[in-house]
């Protein structure tokens, strides 16, 4: 979808911002693009709308080469999102989120209706926040109207620059979480530039770490985290890349333990036999259809049937889940594992160790993809 071929950025004092990069970002993928001040990240990002025209090389968007469109054509089928937002400070939320759609012509009550479409999904109010104008929004607010105004002519492709930057930590992670979510739904082809490797592995589908205007590394976070092609990257990732890790590498049904199984209706003493003739000193319990209920504790099972003295569990998960996910919730529910769930249907149950195979088996799984030489060296310049 944006392709870079061999391209170069120097300034006349002599300065190369970015030096014969060549990469290609597919369609509905979103590439972080991470490294320290300075690296040629807002270069690269900047080339892709022609604020700024490479020295050599081309840039194409599809089929096209960019240097053959008309540069404001071009930027209404590119969204762009930058860390001040840069909203209009006399018009309301909603008019500045109807910006674009405005520019390229729609009728104006189809382009506010548009516009408040999009301040829902960003989650946003628009009769609540539609009619403030941006000094009336906090600073994670005014970010989402940007994600939002970027969304309104619904382009098929997004150049973020640090958009969420300007924002506290928590809040930070607040909205790279509804980011990932929105993009779930909207699959849009995004660059996005940050200088923060949590941020750039945590929403990456892939990576492009930037040394001095080159690409080291060109990967999904898993495999940059997991196997550094270079120890610029691996110094660049961190010595806690393994914690990184855990964030990237999903729980799979492979990972999870098989408990003891009991199931609602059963006679609690035949279940407490049973689990006494297994060694167990507890049992996941289930409903007919398989549904997760809650556990019970072998020698709580008294008369009656396994529902009268099962109790509810708190500590599940979806499969699918981080790895980082599951061991936060351990620790949030002191639980010594956690059950995981497909819809409502009970899988299995993550322990400690398995936890730690699951972290082994990931980071096993890159190293041989790239002993097989499965990267494509074409993608990292200067490899
Ligand atoms: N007009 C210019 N003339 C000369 N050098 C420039 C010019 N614009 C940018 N540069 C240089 O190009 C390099 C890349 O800049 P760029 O803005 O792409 O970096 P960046 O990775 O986005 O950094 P940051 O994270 O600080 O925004 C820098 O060394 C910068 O000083």
């Amino acid at each position: 979808m944006i392709r870079f071929e061999h391209v170069t950025k120097s300034y006349p004092d002599g300065t190369t911002a970015v030096d014969d990069l060549s990469f290609e970002v597919a369609e509905g993928e979103l590439v972080t693009l991470v490294g320290p001040s300075g690296c040629g990240k807002t270069t690269t990002m900047k080339m892709v709308n022609r604020l700024i025209e490479p020295t050599e090389g081309r840039i194409f968007l599809g089929d096209d080469d960019i240097s053959s469109l008309d540069p404001v054509a071009l930027r209404r089928r590119i969204g762009y999102v930058i860390q001040q937002v840069g909203l209009f400070p006399h018009k309301t939320v909603l008019e500045n989120t109807a910006t674009v759609p405005h520019l390229l012509g729609w009728p104006r009550r189809k382009a506010r209706e548009r516009a408040a479409e999009l301040l829902d999904l960003v989650g946003l109010d628009p009769a609540v926040h539609g009619e403030r104008y941006p000094d009336q929004l906090s600073g994670g607010q005014r970010q989402r109207v940007g994600v939002a105004r970027a969304l309104a002519a619904d382009p098929p492709v997004l150049l973020m620059d640090e958009p969420f930057g300007a924002v506290d930590p928590v809040v930070r992670e607040h909205l790279q979480s509804e980011f990932l979510r929105l993009q779930e739904q909207v699959r849009k082809t995004i660059l996005f530039v940050t200088h923060d490797i949590e941020e750039a592995v945590r929403l990456g589908d892939r990576i492009a770490v930037y040394g001095s205007g080159r690409i080291e590394q060109f990967d999904t976070p898993a495999t940059v985290l997991g196997a550094p092609a270079t120890p610029y990257v691996a110094d660049f990732v961190g010595s806690d890349r393994g914690l990184k890790r855990l964030s990237v590498t999903l729980i799979e049904s492979g990972d999870l333990e098989q408990p003891p199984v009991v199931r609602l209706g059963d006679g609690a003493r035949e279940a407490a036999g049973r689990l006494a003739d297994e060694g167990a000193r507890w049992a996941v319990v289930l409903d007919g259809e398989g549904t997760l209920h809650g556990w019970v504790a072998a020698d709580a099972l008294g008369d009656g049937a396994v529902r009268d003295h099962a109790r509810r569990m708190e500590a599940w998960l979806p499969v699918g889940s981080s790895l980082k996910q599951a061991f936060s919730a351990m620790l949030q529910h002191d639980a010594g594992w956690i059950a995981v769930l497909d819809g409502d249907h009970f899988l299995g149950v993550l322990t400690p160790g398995r936890l730690h195979s699951a972290l082994r088996r990931s980071i096993g799984a890159d190293l041989r993809d790239v002993e097989r030489g499965e990267v494509p060296l074409d993608a990292v310049p200067g490899a």
